[in-house]
């Protein structure tokens, strides 16, 4: 039978994909440790309040009710205020706290005009009830005899007794039809009114935004580049978490104001000055600059705090929005084909100070020095002030660039040394650059007074490295270092010391400073300092000194990669605002290519110059043996008489020698000088003996 039987499903035994299965064995997890209801419920929790829509409604309901709570204290302090001498109170106590005892005085005149016309309404009040009850009856009287006599009239004309009343009886009756009206609406009114209430003060406290700052719309929050306006510079002082500056605020209520001087369109931001009140210090403002900022709603960079010469005060200069990160116009150097310059009297066009006007710096009788992070702009603001000189064809230049991508490149027909390169030799060679300066600075420093001199300028871009050269001369003397027998250092020391009057000056680019590769004594040697971006504090300290970083220079919070090209300078060559240590200037960038042209226009103004790309060393001299020949038959001779004889042997190699020279030479020789007879002395037989024993692999030499 049951092979007559059709099945309509398929029979599973039969089908040949589906071959018998393994037979599997299922192993069930161990059943999971069930997860407490209070541990779920944290969870839930945790994960709801932490949801976007959770934190919406909370601000939502904390802002609204916030409003009605805030706006009704507006409206009651308003009200306190319109009853009470409260705002005269206020006033007055402002103008004191700002040290205003002028407006002070004229404000308790007024309180006290207004305490004397209060005293007098209320006199007036007590008296008020009994004129009031008179007037009423008379108005009463008045009103009721006026409405029969028009009755009397009314009666008369139409020959009709009964409508002596009518006048009177239409007003009762429209006066009942009010009440009417006052006890219909009446209801209805006494339930909304609260609610009308609330609506208002909600309003008011919507208007003032007084809800806290978390609590607040977006849009309010992050109000970015929000027009600066009286209100907005006071809340930000408010809440810059100093004790006495919030405590005076609050006691000076909307009087607050009255510390801002106006504020004034200044470039591309705005100024204002702030009279703090008394026992709030300037630099507790200053140091406070990243929290002012964020309460105006500008980055840290974007606002600026100095101080004014009047007492007490701090200037604002904040800027609009974003407008420090355009780039600003370009050189004059590049768009004006007719460029001239003058090095003794008129200022470099470098760039711009913040507030948009230009800032010149004037590079007369100045060392130089510029540092700042990797990359951010050091060497084209050197070379644009090298650029410029270059417009001045008495200027001559003696350029070092120890890293020699070519970015001096464009001098060579214009300078008469430029070494370019980061090796030992380039270093070898730079130092002797400088110290060929020495020479040229003494050789200048000697000539009779009121000689005058060209302009020689020794740049040295990216110093650091020559700083940081390990290597020993013939003498043991290290070229790098900064000890008192490093060349490099002693060299550029030099002229830092004694260069301005004789017009021999340095120009140093240094990168990323340390007191290693910025030694203190060259740092501070120069006249005009100026910093891009720096990494930390105590490096703007290195690169400006302490002065200029007290008084508020911060390159340190220029933003490097952002602020490439910007500059803080602390220098009498440049205009500072009063009351500032320092500068901030966005200079013009000279690209390569544009550097290269304008370099073929100065050159045009010159009679060509030939470049030499090594400082020529002379013949090698023995300094020992040559003390020894001049020191001749006496048995004795004064130091300063063998400098003298020294200096006629080779004025190229011992022209510069001091008595330190000397010192160096015969240090460790046993023929050192020593005092005789209260003079210093070197001894002939003791040299003599130091030559004999030092052989031939002491020879010690110095170039001509
Ligand atoms: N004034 C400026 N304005 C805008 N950008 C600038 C300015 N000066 C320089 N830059 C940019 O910064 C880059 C680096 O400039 P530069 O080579 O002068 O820096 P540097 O600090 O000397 O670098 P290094 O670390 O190699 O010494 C330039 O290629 C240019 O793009």
């Amino acid at each position: 039978m049951s092979e007559n039987v059709v099945h309509l499903h398929k029979n599973k035994s039969t089908d040949p994909d589906q071959a018998p299965a393994a037979a599997l064995t299922v192993v069930a997890d161990a059943p999971a440790k069930p997860v407490p209801l209070w541990v779920r419920s944290g969870h839930a929790i945790r994960r709801i309040a932490a949801d976007e829509r959770t934190k919406t409604a909370g601000r939502l309901t904390v802002r609204h009710s916030m409003y009605v709570v805030n706006g009704g204290r507006i409206m009651g302090r308003r009200a306190w205020d319109g009853r009470t001498a409260a705002r005269y109170e206020r006033m007055l106590r402002a103008a004191e706290a700002a040290g205003n005892y002028e407006v002070a005085a004229e404000w308790e005149e007024r309180g006290q005009a207004y305490r004397a016309a209060r005293h007098k309404r209320r006199m007036d009040l007590l008296e008020a009830p009994v004129d009031m009850a008179r007037s009423a009856v008379a108005g009463v009287g008045i009103g009721m005899g006026g409405l029969i006599g028009l009755g009397v009239v009314l009666a008369a004309a139409n020959k009709d007794g009964s409508l002596i009343l009518t006048p009177l009886m239409a007003v009762v009756e429209f006066l009942a039809l009010l009440i009417t009206i006052v006890q219909v609406v009446w209801g209805p009114l006494v339930t909304l009114s609260p609610l009308l209430g609330l609506l208002a003060l909600w309003e008011v406290g919507r208007r003032a935004q007084a809800a806290p700052y978390w609590a607040l719309p977006d849009n309010v929050r992050n109000g970015e580049g929000e027009p600066i306006t009286p209100s907005i510079v006071i809340k930000a002082l408010r809440d810059l978490g100093v004790a006495p500056l919030r405590n005076a605020i609050k006691d000076m209520g909307d009087a607050g104001a009255g510390m801002l001087g106006p504020i004034r369109i200044a470039g591309c931001g705005v100024e204002v000055d702030v009279t703090l009140p008394s026992g709030v210090s300037t630099d507790e403002v200053q140091r406070r600059r990243r929290k002012l900022a964020e309460n105006l709603t500008r980055h840290e960079h974007e606002v600026f705090i100095s101080i004014p010469p009047a007492a007490r005060t701090v200037r604002l200069w904040v800027a609009d929005s974003g407008a420090l990160d355009e780039p600003i116009g370009p050189s004059p150097l590049v768009t004006d084909e007719s460029f001239t310059f003058d090095y003794a009297k008129r200022k470099v066009p470098w760039g711009q100070d913040l507030r948009g006007d230009a800032a010149g710096l004037s590079l007369y009788q100045r060392h130089l020095l510029i540092t700042g992070l990797s990359n951010q702009g050091k060497t084209a603001a050197l070379r644009a002030l090298a650029l410029t000189a270059a417009f001045d064809r008495r200027v001559e230049f003696r350029i070092a660039d120890l890293k020699g991508a070519g970015d001096w490149a464009m001098f060579d027909g214009l300078a008469t040394v430029l070494i370019q390169g980061p090796t030992d030799d380039h270093v070898i060679e730079a130092t002797e650059m400088v110290e060929g300066l020495v020479a040229e600075m003494e050789r200048r420093l000697q000539a009779p007074p009121g000689t005058k001199f060209n302009p020689l300028v020794g740049i040295v871009d990216e110093e650091q490295v020559a700083f940081m050269c390990p290597i020993k001369d013939e003498d043991k003397r290290p070229y790098g270092g900064s000890k008192a027998v490093s060349r490099f250092f002693m060299a550029v020391r030099k002229i830092n010391n004694q260069g301005r009057a004789v017009d021999v000056l340095m120009w140093q680019g240094t990168q990323d400073p340390t007191d290693q590769n910025l030694p203190k004594l060259v740092r501070e040697g120069a006249h005009t300092r100026a910093s891009l971006a720096l990494g930390t504090e105590s490096q703007s300290r290195m690169a400006l000194g302490d002065k200029a970083v007290d008084g508020g220079a911060s390159p340190h919070l220029l933003r490097p990669g952002l602020d490439k090209g910007t500059l803080v300078i602390s220098s009498d060559g440049i205009e500072i605002p009063q009351g500032q240590s320092s500068i901030t200037v966005r200079t013009h960038y000279i690209s390569t290519e544009d550097a290269t042209e304008i370099a073929e226009r100065a050159k045009a103004l010159r009679d060509g110059v030939t470049t030499l790309r090594v400082v020529e060393r002379g013949e090698r001299r023995d300094p020992l043996a040559d003390i020894a020949s001049v020191l001749g038959d006496a048995k004795r001779v004064l130091t300063q008489d063998v400098l003298n004889r020294l200096s006629r042997v080779s004025e190229d190699a011992y022209g510069g020698w001091t008595f330190a020279d000397l010192t160096r030479v015969l240090d460790g020789t046993g023929a050192e000088p020593y005092k005789s007879h209260g003079r210093m002395v070197i001894d002939r037989e003791r040299v003599s003996r130091a030559l004999t024993n030092r052989g031939d692999d002491g020879s010690a030499s110095v170039s001509e």
